[in-house]
């Protein structure tokens, strides 16, 4: 499908708590899909649901190396419903972040160094994984973006 517009700082669904994903079904993977193209056409390296409009808990991490993060692991995009997680360093790390939502804006955000994790793949299948680094950082404002949480909001 053709990419959709991404809702920018002050669109009211950026500031919603999204709904848990009940529904497994040929609607939500269209959602992903269009989610998957809108974040490509951005040259994005996640996005949320509700950066679509869509105000559901599921998200994309999609880490590939670039300018700022040099060694970031190239992986394929996985998408993450009902994301969660279990346990996260006490070590915090500051890095630079952009967002699809708050163009033309990097700001340095302090993340948890690792994660443990789980979310459902779009079968409804559970995962559970550890994620450091880069890939952490994605899942973390991914995350921010199912409470409500933009960048702007996250500034020290
Ligand atoms: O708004 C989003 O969720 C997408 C955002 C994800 C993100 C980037 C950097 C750190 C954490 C999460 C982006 O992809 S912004 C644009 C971008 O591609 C980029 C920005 C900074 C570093 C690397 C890539
Ligand atoms: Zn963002």
């Amino acid at each position: 499908p053709t990419p959709l517009p991404i809702c920018v700082t002050g669109d009211p669904v950026l500031y919603q708590i999204a709904a848990p994903v009940t529904e497994f079904d040929a609607r939500l993977e269209a959602l992903a899909h269009s989610a998957m193209v809108t974040m490509d056409a951005a040259k994005g390296v996640g996005i949320a649901a509700p950066q679509i409009g869509v105000s559901l808990r599921f998200f994309i991490v999609a880490s590939r190396a670039n300018e700022r993060y040099p060694d970031a692991p190239n992986m394929a995009p996985v998408v993450m419903v009902n994301p969660c997680i279990l346990a996260a360093s006490n070590e915090l790390v500051a890095g630079e972040e952009g967002c699809l939502s708050v163009p033309g804006k990097r700001l340095s955000i302090l993340r948890h160094q690792w994660l443990d994790v789980s979310w459902q793949s779009l079968d409804g299948e559970t995962h559970h994984a550890r994620l450091e680094g880069f890939v952490a950082r994605i899942f973390q404002h991914e995350l921010d973006h199912l409470d409500g949480i933009t960048l702007l909001e996250r500034i020290e």
